[in-house]
């Protein structure tokens, strides 16, 4: 790949060592915002605290423009530039994302304070090259989103539909895990919320006159475990029972299900379809009315661009990241993210980061790796090899360009996959 103009591997490693200086010089505060969300954990859409804390971040740092509650209430956007290149050159926008919700009950046991960090440090050593070398060869603007709720609902979504990604060039992001991977296969998703009514009744005195709403909580947890061994190895079915009854000796007249399906790739209709006969055979069974609430947004798997990917494997080498090599690791699906529907409307990456414990996500000791001073240093170094990875994207003319072909090549294939798969409805699940 050429590198700009008359700028050579030298300016591009200057420019690449001084993005690290930045973060580097920031370091204590980036680790005090970390730790200020961290330790007042939030769940999605509820981030009030951390909203703020990220808007005070950024609105004491020099010449960046703040939206506090930017499109969404725990939403923000701060911009910096346009700044070098040409007037009247085109503007080569940059997004950084930040997610800051937490878990229910086990707080921020996903590290997505690491996240929030991670963001904010790669847009401060991106803004930081930029104003010190005066001669960037494009005109740059750099823009960090905060978005919330990945656990629950998918902020990124809302954001994408209120238009907050239109004129996003690139967008970088990463997030906590036990091993540095340029990508693992995320997954579609789309919860179900399914709500049963029956009737209440002395469980011991009169039990028949009740209609037990618990009974269909079960049945249908137990259908969703038999369909389970009929499901593709990498689909996934998993729930809770969130409502059980009150008490023994009242026959539960209401009960209520969450459940998670996900697939590899986006059409999720025949998963749902089977799911929903799950759900609505328990009714029948019990004589129970179901509620069946399908999630408002589903999310997308990530659309991967190996053109970004290469280059921050070669940036993450640099800062001495050891990239997993583990098949099991690499070909295993690793849960979802509203990343996904970003990754199908503006070309972007989606790495994991190492962050210095073996602990699993969505654990109690998770949390407690996610606030240890010691993730500190692969937070950053995460972070550095973001920045970097933009500043290839800015200097190497043309990488841009390979970057938008190879989104728009695989968002055309997925369509085209899409249209080919049977239409969604029970009348389409084939046995
Ligand atoms: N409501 C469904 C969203 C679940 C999102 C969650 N995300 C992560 O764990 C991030 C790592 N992929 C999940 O996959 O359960």
């Amino acid at each position: 790949m050429a590198i700009a103009g008359d700028m050579g591997r030298e300016n591009l490693n200057t420019w690449k060592n001084k993005v690290n200086h930045c973060i580097d010089e920031a370091k204590e505060k980036l680790f005090l915002l970390s730790k200020d969300i961290w330790s007042s954990p939030e769940i999605a859409y509820e981030e009030k605290l951390a909203h703020d804390r990220l808007v005070r971040f950024f609105s004491e740092e020099k010449g960046w423009q703040v939206e506090s509650h930017y499109k969404l209430d725990t939403a923000f956007r701060a911009t910096w530039g346009p700044f070098g290149g040409k007037d009247g050159d085109n503007v080569v926008n940059v997004g950084f994302l930040c997610e800051y919700d937490a878990l229910p009950g086990i707080g921020h046991a996903c590290g997505h304070n690491l996240i929030a960090e991670v963001g904010a440090a790669a847009a401060i050593g991106l803004k930081g090259v930029l104003e010190s070398e005066s001669n960037s060869p494009v005109r740059v603007k750099v823009t960090v989103l905060g978005t919330p709720a990945e656990e629950d609902g998918g902020g990124k979504i809302d954001l994408i539909l209120a238009g907050a990604f239109e004129g996003m060039d690139v967008v970088f992001m990463a997030h906590p895990s036990q091993e540095d991977a340029v990508y693992l296969p995320d997954m579609a998703v789309h919860d179900v919320n399914v709500k049963y009514h029956g009737k209440a009744s002395h469980a011991a005195a009169y039990p028949w006159e009740g209609v037990n709403a618990l009974d269909a909580a079960v049945i249908a947890y137990n259908n969703l475990s038999a369909l389970r061994q009929q499901l593709k190895p990498d689909w996934r079915l998993h729930g809770i029972i969130k409502h059980g009854g009150l008490k023994p000796n009242i026959i539960p007249a209401y009960s209520e299900l969450e459940f998670y399906l996900r697939t590899p790739n986006r059409d999720l209709s025949c998963l749902r379809a089977k799911a929903e006969m799950c759900f609505r055979s328990a009714a029948m069974a019990t004589g129970c009315q179901v509620d069946i609430m399908f999630a408002k947004h589903e999310y997308h798997n990530i659309l991967r661009n190996t053109t970004l990917d290469q280059l921050y494997e070669e940036n993450g080498r640099t800062l001495g990241m050891q990239f997993t090599t583990d098949q099991n690791v690499l070909n295993t699906p690793s849960g979802s993210t509203d990343f996904g529907n970003v990754s199908y409307v503006v070309p972007g990456i989606h790495p994991y980061f190492y962050i210095g414990s073996d602990a699993l996500n969505h654990t109690e000791e998770y949390t407690a790796a996610s606030g240890a001073e010691e993730a500190q240093f692969y937070t950053l170094r995460t972070a550095k090899a973001l920045a970097m990875t933009a500043v290839d994207v800015l200097l190497r003319p043309d990488l841009l360009k390979e970057v938008k072909e190879e989104f728009a090549q695989g968002v055309f294939c997925e369509q085209a996959v899409s249209k080919s798969a049977p239409p969604a409805g029970a009348a389409s699940v084939p046995h």
